[in-house]
Formats: C-alpha cells, structure tokens, sequence
C-alpha cells in the first residue's frame, strides 16, 4: 500500500518514545501533514473530545502510540489504572477512527500479550493459549482488546486496520524515571549516577536471570513505516530483533557503556517477570524488514542522549 507523504498521518503519543521516533520518521520520508496533540491538548480517555478531534482533522493515516506506559513495578502496583487508562484510550481513538473511515491504522501492542511460559521464540499464534505473566496482565489484556478490535473493524468494515507487537524498546525520549521506568533507561542512570557519586556497589532487581530482547526505536519506527507499506493482515505482527540476553549480562554491558567498574548486586524481593520473552520474528524478516542497530552501539546512543538531556549534571 502507498503512503501518501503529504496525506495527514495522525501520530498519537508523539511525544513519547515511540511516538517521537516514528514521527521522525515520518519527517525523514518526506511526510509533510503530520498531526500531533500533547495528552494536555487531548486527553485520548475524553470519548467527546477525541470524536471531535478525529471529525476536524480527518487523517488518512492514525498510528497509536499513546498509552499509560511502565515498567515491572509501575505494571504490578497500578493494575487499575493500565487497564482503564489504556482500554479507554484505544477504544476512543479507535472508534472515532472509524467514525471518519479512517482507511490505514497501526495499533502498538507490546511483548508481554503472550502467556508468562510460552514456548521460546514466541510466535504470533502463542497469543491466548496460556496464563499471562500477573506483574502486567492487566496491561496486556488491554491490549488484547486492542487487537482484537483491529480484527472487528477489519471483519464487519473492510478498513485496512494492522497491529504490531513490539519486544522491549529503549532510545531517545525513554522514561528514565527510578520507579516507573523500563529496566534499560533505570540501568542507564543507576550505573550513571553510581559512577559520579563513586558508589562501589549498584543493585539490580530481581534476581538478573530473566532474559529480555531490546530493539532500537528508531528500528521500530521503521518497522511501522514498512509495516504501513508491507502489511495488511488481520494477525498482529511481532516487531524484534530475535536476540536476546539475561539482565545481569544487560547490567554489565551498560557498566560497560557508562564506565561504572564498581559491583553489581541483586534484590531478588523485586519481581522477576516473565522468566523470558524473545519474540519470533520471522514473519517481519520474511517480508523483507530486518532491524540496523546493535545494542552496544544502541546503547552508547542513548547514554549519550541521557548526558544531553537529563543527566549531565547529575
Ligand atoms: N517502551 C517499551 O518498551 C514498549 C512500548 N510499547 C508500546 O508502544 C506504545 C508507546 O509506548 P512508549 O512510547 O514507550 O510510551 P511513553 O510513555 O514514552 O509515551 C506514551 C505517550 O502516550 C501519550 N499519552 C498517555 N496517556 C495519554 C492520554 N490519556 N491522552 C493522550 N495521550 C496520552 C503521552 O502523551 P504526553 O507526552 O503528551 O503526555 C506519551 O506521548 C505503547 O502502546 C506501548 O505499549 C510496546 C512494547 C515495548
Ligand atoms: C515492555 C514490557 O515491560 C514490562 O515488562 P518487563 O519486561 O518485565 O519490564 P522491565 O523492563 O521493567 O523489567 C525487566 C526485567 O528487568 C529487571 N530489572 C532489574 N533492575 C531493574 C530496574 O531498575 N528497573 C526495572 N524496571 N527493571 C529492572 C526486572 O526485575 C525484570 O526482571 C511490562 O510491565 C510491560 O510494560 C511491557 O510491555
């Protein structure tokens, strides 16, 4: 399918690190009518004031990147809240989608839809053939919806609607908040601000044997771009790099990047998660898309990031 660089793409969430990223994106294609509001200037879990924004800016294209977004912890102790906040999100934005027969639309998932023991690498079909991980069920039934709602739309009104999947992210415009962040941005500041106050120990939690995938969001961005060409299937797709690595191997390449040389401990009181979560992504690489940012380079990218903007002075 072709993108018409000067139809009006509406990229919702972006600000964040997704949004930002494939907004860039966008710019760098050349797309010229790109539309974009702060949850400030619209509040997506407002029904009336999404139709209406959706009704005035009638885009060709709608990519769903806003969502209540966190870490193990943030998941676990806001159950309420990942699930309200982001089914009513999708469920607004999605209808008013279809109530202007918005024709392309890209709906983000997440990794952590498929059982805590699915069989490794996870293949698309893995999805609702097991037990969900409980540190973020709530967030991941959510988005269950919003797949399935994709299918509805794409069943009962023929309109050209696509999810993808993406493993754990990280990049420019990561939360690097300590209690709510992902466990890449955290490691980033923790060993950041351990080697400036000359701490001789940083603890991970958890114990550092679960395994995690990373991919690059600027890789994802342009697997969406790809995707919006290439794909048109009511299955969502899984977005990674087929890689993965445990998170004590994780803490010692960011030691590593950011130049901490002390210990590296463990508080195994904090959850461990999903024991493993290394996607299958051999339907993306049969397609023809294939990821360009290792993690160590990736890494250097984003602590470099972290300096300009937040950390330089800490
Ligand atoms: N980060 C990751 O590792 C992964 C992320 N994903 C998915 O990618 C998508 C984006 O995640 P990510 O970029 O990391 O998250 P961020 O927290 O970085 O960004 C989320 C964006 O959503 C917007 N938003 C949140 N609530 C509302 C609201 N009520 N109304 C309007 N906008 C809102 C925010 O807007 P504002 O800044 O204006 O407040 C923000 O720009 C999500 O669907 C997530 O599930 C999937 C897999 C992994
Ligand atoms: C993308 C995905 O992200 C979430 O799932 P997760 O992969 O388990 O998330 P995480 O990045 O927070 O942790 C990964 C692992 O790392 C360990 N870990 C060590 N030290 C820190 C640390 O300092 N912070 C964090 N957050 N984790 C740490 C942590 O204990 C865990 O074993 C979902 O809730 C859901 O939102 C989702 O879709």
């Amino acid at each position: 399918m072709t993108i018409d660089p000067r139809s009006p793409i509406y990229v919702a969430g972006h600000r964040g690190l997704v949004g930002s990223a494939i907004w860039r994106r966008l710019e760098q294609a050349g797309c010229s009518h790109l539309i974009g509001a702060t949850s400030a200037e619209l509040d997506l879990r407002d029904r009336a004031a999404t139709t209406a924004f959706l009704a005035e800016h009638r885009p060709a294209v709608v990519i769903d990147a806003a969502a209540r977004v966190g870490g193990i912890l943030a998941n676990r102790d806001h159950p309420t809240e990942f699930l309200s906040d982001n089914l009513r999100i999708q469920v607004n934005l999605m209808d008013a989608a279809l109530e202007v027969r918005v024709p392309r639309l890209l709906f983000l998932g997440s990794s952590c839809i498929y059982p805590k023991f699915a069989e490794q690498p996870i293949r698309e079909s893995s999805l609702l053939t097991g037990e969900l991980e409980p540190t973020n069920d709530a967030y991941a039934i959510a988005k269950i919806a919003g797949i399935m709602q994709v299918q509805a739309v794409r069943r009962q009104y023929g309109l050209h609607w696509i999810s993808a999947m993406p493993t754990n992210l990280y990049g420019p415009n990561d939360n690097f908040d300590p209690a709510s962040s992902h466990v890449l941005p955290a490691l980033i500041r923790r060993f950041h601000e351990a080697k400036v106050n000359g701490d001789d120990k940083v603890v991970l939690w958890g114990t550092g044997t679960p395994r995690r995938e990373f991919l690059h969001v600027d890789d994802l961005a342009d697997a969406c771009l790809f995707l919006l060409k290439h794909y048109d299937d009511p299955a969502p797709i899984n977005v990674g790099v087929g890689e993965d690595l445990t998170i004590q191997e994780l803490a010692g390449l960011v030691a590593r990047v950011v130049g901490y040389t002390g210990a590296i401990g463990n508080d195994p009181t904090k959850p461990d998660g999903t024991p493993r979560k290394l996607l299958d992504v051999s339907r993306l690489r049969d397609l023809g898309w294939a990821p360009s940012v290792d993690l160590e380079p990736g890494l250097a990218q984003t602590y470099a990031w972290y300096l300009d903007h937040l950390g330089a002075d800490r």
